[in-house]
């Protein structure tokens, strides 16, 4: 059993002001409460960030984005993007070998693909994304797009502030990222419904998220999303209005040596009558990085506490990929056509043989 009198272990997620860090006078302050998060927590809320003016002009796009027609919906189906983008149905995916009860379209932040011919495929994996037609839903594109940049802007930043609060200095975590042009991040805007009675009550069961950082916007007043602590149990993470909630995931994890912490989480299906809404962006890191080469040493007073914190001895969540020699494009895309067998046929379809060599004849596993 996990040690559950760990005495760093959480019952709440903290919340860290961002101003804070944007004054020289409270600076050290904000980077020691994220040191103490980044280690025995592995999520925060994040309040008074620069994303809010466009949050506030997103918001109310997303119940409607869900009202197109089922028609209008599967003209941007995901199975017609190399780059995993797009529209993907109801219960179209497991965790845990159960459905996850949500209706989602993958988007991500502008990129040109850079793949030649010649290129390993994995370059293939960021392109453009599939966007609604315009007259269905004015302004939204629009609205989308300068979300995407200024969340990207703001996850570059708290990137550097993650780095100094590990005693790496603010470009410590640099290399881990492309030049601009050829990164690209993703994000997703997710239905959760009320479950039919007597239905599956999993939005989406209990995992760790694959890469470095993600800044998810809670987008309706909804309970439903809990992070699992150090003694197993479950911590109810509800939406606070104007914040976002950071997570580490297993790719930060790794290449920290477990300093930082990735942590479990899933998502309950909505309880009454109205369906939650969500939007996590997940931050990005270069296709060629090899994470098994770039695990990163620390000083021995970060060490002694992640010593101090332990390891979770017990979670309900899916192990992730181990990051081995691949390039981290290709575990990227190896994780991709898992969760999306259709997508990894059609567009991908040597890659498809070896992860499926009997063919895909039911779900794809989300995580
Ligand atoms: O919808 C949420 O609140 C969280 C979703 C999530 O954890 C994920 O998609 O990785
Ligand atoms: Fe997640």
């Amino acid at each position: 059993m996990a040690d559950s009198t760990t005495r760093n272990d959480f019952t709440s997620i903290p919340l860290l002001d961002f101003s804070l860090a944007l004054s020289q006078t409270t600076k050290s302050l904000f980077i020691s409460q994220l040191q103490h998060a980044l280690i025995n927590v592995g999520f925060i809320y994040l309040s008074n960030h620069p994303v809010l003016p466009h949050t506030s002009r997103l918001l109310p796009f997303i119940p409607k984005l869900f009202t197109l027609t089922q028609e209008q919906k599967n003209k941007t189906a995901m199975v017609n993007s190399e780059h995993f983008l797009g529209y993907s149905k109801l219960g179209g995916e497991l965790t845990k070998g159960k459905v996850d009860w949500r209706e989602q379209w993958d988007f991500a932040t502008k990129h040109t693909c850079r793949w030649k011919k010649g290129d390993p495929d994995y370059f293939r994996i960021w392109g453009p994304c599939q966007w609604p037609e315009e007259e269905l839903l004015p302004g939204f594109r629009e609205a989308l797009e300068a979300y995407l940049d200024a969340v990207q802007d703001l996850s570059y930043q708290f990137s550097s502030l993650v780095a100094e609060s590990l005693g790496l200095g603010p470009d410590g975590l640099a290399k881990f990222y492309d030049k601009d042009e050829f990164m690209q991040h993703r994000a997703k805007i997710v239905k959760y419904p009320v479950p039919p009675e007597g239905g599956e009550g999993q939005g989406v069961g209990p995992h760790y998220d694959a890469g470095f950082l993600t800044f998810l916007l809670q987008a309706s007043e909804h309970q439903g999303l809990q992070v699992q602590n150090l003694a197993g149990e479950w911590v109810d993470a509800p939406p606070i209005p104007g914040t976002f909630v950071v997570n580490i995931g297993k790719a930060l994890e790794f290449v920290t040596g477990g300093v930082a912490r990735a942590t479990s989480h899933r998502v309950l299906s909505p309880r009454g009558d109205t369906p939650r809404y969500s939007v996590p962006f997940f931050q990005n890191i270069s296709l060629t990085i090899r994470l098994s080469d770039e695990v990163m040493q620390f000083p021995p007073e970060i060490l002694n506490l992640r010593d101090e914190r332990g390891d979770v001895a017990a979670t309900d969540s899916v192990n992730f990929t181990e990051f081995n020699k691949e390039p981290s494009g290709k575990v990227n895309l190896i994780g991709r056509v898992k969760s999306h067998p259709d997508v990894g046929e059609r567009h991908y379809p040597a890659l498809f043989k070896e992860i499926f060599p009997n063919g895909f004849h039911g779900k794809g596993s989300a995580y």
